[in-house]
């Protein structure tokens, strides 16, 4: 069974000679047994320290953390270490013992743990073989590439059998495709062993793959927090904005609204695609209907938990009126944005060039 977490009202303040620094202001959240919980947040977000405040290493200036519904702050070190120890950690550096084989990595937490030589060589057999590394067993650290660096990571994580794995930018140091590696076999450890993960990232890409809800940070608040889907589908704030702009190529930013103005001299809108009006059958739909011309000219549709999400950006041409009629009925159904012509152009995008 993955554990629970539940933060109430947490704050913490770091003192330094510079004055008091607010790392984590007043962030409650829960996330749920068996839970791919994202925790997103740029450089200085907080993210660490919410990462620190969960596993005991920080205590909350005030509020308080609960893991399985057991209180931990306050909690004095000999209490807090069998909470610990239902925690695995995989780390952005990996954090692998040099001097010792694979095997000997994966079997570190358990012999610090006090588990004998036999029961520990099987459960490691089993982990390298979970992970894909079955044949990597004796061989050091530095002989291996990133990504099976972090499938040593995530195995001696897994070593003790936690209820609660953190990733602290597990991905962050591994290149696109071995990132999706690591994000799968994350995906299978939560999948086999009902293991609740916290993914703690700056990427949106890794919280599309891998959560199903996730909580946004900015100078140490939560400012967002939902299903991943709703979060992309209708971000509220700038900061979650840019996050999912960084994913979704879907909506044209300035410079090309202004490209795509020079090359097509028809009015330019971007039409939203969500799984709550029809996907793009719609806008096909509603232009034969007012009999005007779309030419899709940017943009595409993703899948979000499994769920279309996307825009499309089309150049529509007809009678005005025509084209107004499509814009008023569109917009009863989905959000559109309405770049206008080269002639009579509309600015669509916030002060950045991003779009709005
Ligand atoms: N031990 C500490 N002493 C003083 N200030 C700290 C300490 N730990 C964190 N901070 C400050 O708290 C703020 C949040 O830091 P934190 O490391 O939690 O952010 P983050 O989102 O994890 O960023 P990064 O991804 O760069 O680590 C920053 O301003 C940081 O300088």
């Amino acid at each position: 069974m993955g554990a629970t977490v539940s933060l109430r009202g947490v704050t913490k303040d770091f003192d330094t000679p510079g004055g008091s620094i607010r790392a984590v202001d007043n962030v409650s959240l829960d996330i749920g047994s068996g839970e791919v919980f994202g925790i997103i947040g740029y450089s200085g977000a907080g993210k660490s320290t919410l990462v620190r405040l969960i596993n005991g290493l920080e205590t909350p200036t005030s509020g308080s953390v609960a893991i399985d519904g057991q209180v931990i702050t306050g909690l004095p070190e000999r209490r807090l270490r069998p909470v610990r120890a239902g925690i695995g950690f995989v780390f952005q550096q990996f954090n692998l013992l040099s001097s010792r084989t694979v095997a000997g990595n994966v079997g570190f937490p358990l012999r610090v743990a006090g588990v004998d030589k036999r029961a520990r060589e099987r459960r490691v057999a089993e982990l390298l073989d979970f992970v894909g590394l079955a044949d990597k067993a004796q061989q050091y650290p530095d002989q291996l590439s990133g990504g099976q660096k972090q499938r040593v990571g995530i195995a001696r994580a897994l070593a003790t059998k936690p209820s609660l794995l953190l990733a602290d930018e597990a991905t962050s140091a591994l290149d696109p495709e071995t990132t999706r590696d690591v994000l799968d076999l994350l995906r299978r450890a939560n999948d086999r062993l009902g293991v609740t993960i916290a993914v703690i990232t700056h990427e949106m890409s890794v919280v599309s793959y891998l959560c199903s809800r996730v909580a946004v940070m900015e100078m140490g608040h939560v400012v967002e927090t939902g299903p991943v889907y709703d979060v992309f589908a209708d971000p509220q704030r700038p900061v979650t904005r840019r996050f999912v702009g960084t994913a979704l190529h879907d909506r044209p930013r300035a410079d090309v609204v202004a490209r795509l103005r020079q090359r097509h001299s028809g009015r330019i809108v971007t039409v939203a695609v969500t799984d709550q009006n029809g996907s793009s059958t719609l806008l096909t739909e509603r232009l034969r209907h007012y009999g005007v011309d779309g030419a899709v000219i940017h943009g595409g549709i993703t899948e979000i938990d499994s769920r279309p999400l996307g825009a499309l950006t089309v150049e529509l041409v007809g009678l005005d009126s025509a084209i107004e009629e499509l814009l008023s009925d569109l917009r009863r159904h989905t959000d559109v944005v309405d770049h206008g012509t080269a002639q009579n152009p509309i600015d669509s995008t916030d002060e950045d060039g991003d779009p709005r």
